[in-house]
């Protein structure tokens, strides 16, 4: 063949420069012998000239070089006259672009040269790459989709949307879309969708759907409209799922949180609501209403003797009759345990109150079978009306607490109304314990925390853990009223433990968030002090909740100490071998001599209110107050003022050379989350 005149030359070269398609002419050992300028610019680069002499593989996604290389080859080797092929080029900024190649090859100085015609299909690959994910995504997601045309007849369903609605695409196509235009969105269109959709572009909400087989089933759906070049818009895209289950699992938690698990009836915290809700209307309309109490009598026995299980069956049994005997808008909730509550609404006149509780009564009266066995349970019910025998929902469950006592106390099995005298002191106290037994279990106990301070520079150096009992029917409980009555019946040493279990928790949980408190001080009562399990009792406290012995405080009355003093250097010794501090409460009340103190291994004594209160005014208060605490300083112990109301007590105690003070002025007992409030807002100092 003969050579290409110059002439050719020159213009095969002008035309490779104003080419379309990009040109690049390789040696045999794949550099560039030639580019033109719309091969560098697809490559990022200005001129085709700067392209000369690179090696091609630089041009080249590593990815895509075998390929590349496989062509050349068979080109080289004559095996292929002129091959076609995309691949993803190089560009100079590191980022890739799909060109269409069609390769040949021409003589070049007596051996061959290749050339490529790269055609920039990126966009083309790019989009075609997209349809197919989208067509996967339609195919394959979770979700109903819909195409419509602008009158919402559908043009296109995914495999989802059959699952969802029962309707094959034949079946659904060209039809107008009742989930977007039916009956169940009517409410949606009115509200405003289509203004929405022509305004925004796009809406969502709830449709009611009907599928196939008739049933309808709530619709999570959101549409965008989808316009043409004119900007009107030419259809719409609906996304849906199938908001059943999430709507079910909704109504199931509200259910749960108002009601029992167990008998399916109210619970307490809803019984509460509804009934103070009652007693609004009521006032409100001028009516009465009858509040019952019922206690089922020999429960306990049952579930002692036959087990939880079967305790379990009779309480919802139990449950049931009671339900048959009421009308469906009277109220009915267990209250705890073997408790129920009723509330009839209306102004039930007495009779009817009397007959309706003994409906209850001997509906309870007939026999169970549980588990193969019969039993005989029967109840007592207690009855308070509103708003003669009280105007508030706690007095009222109280006075029908009150009154089914009565009924009790009367041999069981009766029905007996409230009356003002029967709320004297001693019934009262019966109540308490009553109730005071289920209380740990019922979980109705908090721990309250009063900081102390350092007297003398205002940091904040401990916290004294003070139990409130939040009672069902009387609110929140101070120690005063249930702490003898605990240490009367033993009760004290369960709810001791958790008391120490609890401050022991909470303590280990401020420290992990990194609050400096100095030391948690739980009390110990003197008949939890002479309790054979103590030691036991503080050493799990301290295991189970990581709290450095160290930072729990043991604060016993001297009047424990003094119950059996030889006992207690003992006892006390042993504790102080777990790692806890001592502190001696209420100090100056005991008449422990003070140079009997040497003896004990202490750490602190807690000067009692008593004497704060009369100080600076009372000269008999400062005089003790005064000795306690060069006494004390003398045997190495430190002294906490409590009861700090004013600030002159303050101040003489400051002066007085007393280490730490507790009460009122600086902070009352607080609740766990608000004393972390209060440290970190002031800064763990006393104001004063
Ligand atoms: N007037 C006055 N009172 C102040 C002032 N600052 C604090 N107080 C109150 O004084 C009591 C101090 O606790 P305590 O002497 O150990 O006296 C305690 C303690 O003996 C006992 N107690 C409290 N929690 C527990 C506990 O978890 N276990 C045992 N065994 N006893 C507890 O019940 C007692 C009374 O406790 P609270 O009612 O919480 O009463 C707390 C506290 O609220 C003040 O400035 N002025």
């Amino acid at each position: 063949m003969p050579a290409p005149s110059a002439e050719l030359e020159r213009n095969l070269r002008h035309f490779s420069e104003q080419s379309l398609v990009g040109v690049y002419v390789l040696r045999n050992d794949g550099t560039v012998l030639h580019a033109n300028d719309k091969m560098a610019a697809m490559l990022g680069y200005q001129r085709g000239a700067e392209l000369v002499g690179m090696p091609v593989a630089s041009l080249t996604a590593p990815e895509d070089l075998s390929l590349l290389q496989e062509n050349m080859q068979s080109r080289l080797q004559g095996d292929a006259g002129t091959v076609q092929y995309s691949y993803r080029i190089l560009r100079r900024d590191g980022t890739r672009h799909w060109v269409e190649v069609h390769g040949s090859v021409c003589p070049h100085e007596g051996g061959t040269a290749l050339v490529e015609t790269a055609l920039d299909v990126n966009k083309q690959v790019q989009s075609e790459w997209q349809s197919r994910m989208a067509d996967r995504v339609f195919e394959s997601t979770s979700e109903g989709i819909l195409i419509t045309d602008a009158e919402f007849r559908i043009l296109a369903v995914n495999p989802a949307f059959t699952r969802i609605t029962g309707y094959r695409p034949e079946e659904a196509m060209d039809k107008r879309s009742r989930m977007m235009t039916g009956p169940g969105a009517q409410a949606e269109i009115n509200r405003g969708m289509l203004e929405r959709l022509a305004r925004d572009g796009h809406w969502q909400g709830e449709m009611k759907d009907r599928r196939k087989d008739g049933s309808w089933y709530p619709a999570w759906l959101s549409i965008s409209a989808i316009r043409d070049n004119r900007g009107g818009i030419s259809n719409y895209v609906g996304v849906f799922t199938d908001n059943t289950i999430r709507k079910e699992a909704e109504t199931k938690l509200a259910f749960l949180a108002d009601h029992d698990s167990l008998t399916g009836l109210r619970n307490r915290s809803s019984l509460m609501r509804i009934f103070a809700q009652q007693i609004e209307a009521a006032q409100a309309a001028g009516e009465t209403l009858a509040l019952f109490f019922v206690d089922l009598d020999r429960f306990k026995t049952v579930n002692d003797t036959l087990g939880h299980h079967a305790g379990d069956q009779l309480l919802v049994a139990a449950a049931e009759r009671l339900r048959e005997q009421l009308r469906p808008d009277d109220v009915l909730a267990r209250f705890g345990g073997d408790e129920f509550v009723v509330v009839l609404g209306g102004s039930p006149p007495q009779a009817m109150i009397a007959a309706i509780a003994q409906r209850l009564i001997n509906s309870i009266l007939q026999p169970f079978t549980i588990n193969g066995h019969e039993m005989f349970i029967s109840a007592s019910i207690g009855s308070a009306a509103y708003p003669e025998h009280g105007e508030d929902a706690i007095t009222l469950l109280k006075n029908a607490d009150i009154a089914m006592y009565h009924a009790k106390d009367r041999g069981k099995n009766a029905f007996q109304l409230f009356n003002k005298e029967m709320s004297n002191h001693a019934l009262e106290q019966m109540l308490l314990e009553n109730s005071l037994r289920h209380a740990i279990e019922r979980k109705e106990f908090e721990l309250y925390y009063q900081p102390q301070f350092s007297a003398q520079d205002g940091a904040i150096c401990g916290a004294e853990a003070l139990i409130r009992w939040r009672h069902p029917t009387r609110g929140l409980v101070t120690p005063g009223m249930f702490i003898t009555l605990a240490e009367q019946t033993g009760l004290i040493v369960p709810l001791g433990a958790w008391v120490l279990r609890e401050a022991c928790r909470q303590g280990k949980a401020w420290l992990d968030r990194g609050y400096q408190f100095g030391r948690i001080a739980v009390n110990l009562s003197p008949r939890q002090f002479s309790s054979d399990d103590l030691l036991a009792t503080i050493d799990n406290a301290l295991d189970q909740s990581g709290l450095p012995s160290a930072m729990l405080e043991l604060e016993i009355t001297e009047g424990a100490i003094m119950q059996n003093p030889q006992e207690a250097v003992v006892l006390l010794q042993r504790m102080r071998e777990l790692g806890v501090t001592i502190s001696v409460d209420d100090f100056g009340t005991g008449y422990s001599s003070l140079a009997s103190l040497k003896q004990y291994p202490l750490d602190t004594l807690k000067i009692d209110r008593s004497f704060v209160k009369g100080i600076p005014a009372d000269a008999d208060d400062v005089a003790i107050t005064e000795a306690i605490v060069a006494i004390a300083h003398k045997l190495h112990l430190k002294v906490v003022a409590e009861g700090v109301e004013s600030q002159e007590q303050h101040d003489f105690l400051r002066a007085a050379g007393c280490d730490m003070v507790q009460g009122y002025l600086h902070s009352q007992p607080l609740t766990a989350s608000e004393i972390e409030q209060h440290w970190y807002l002031g800064g763990a100092q006393a104001e004063t």
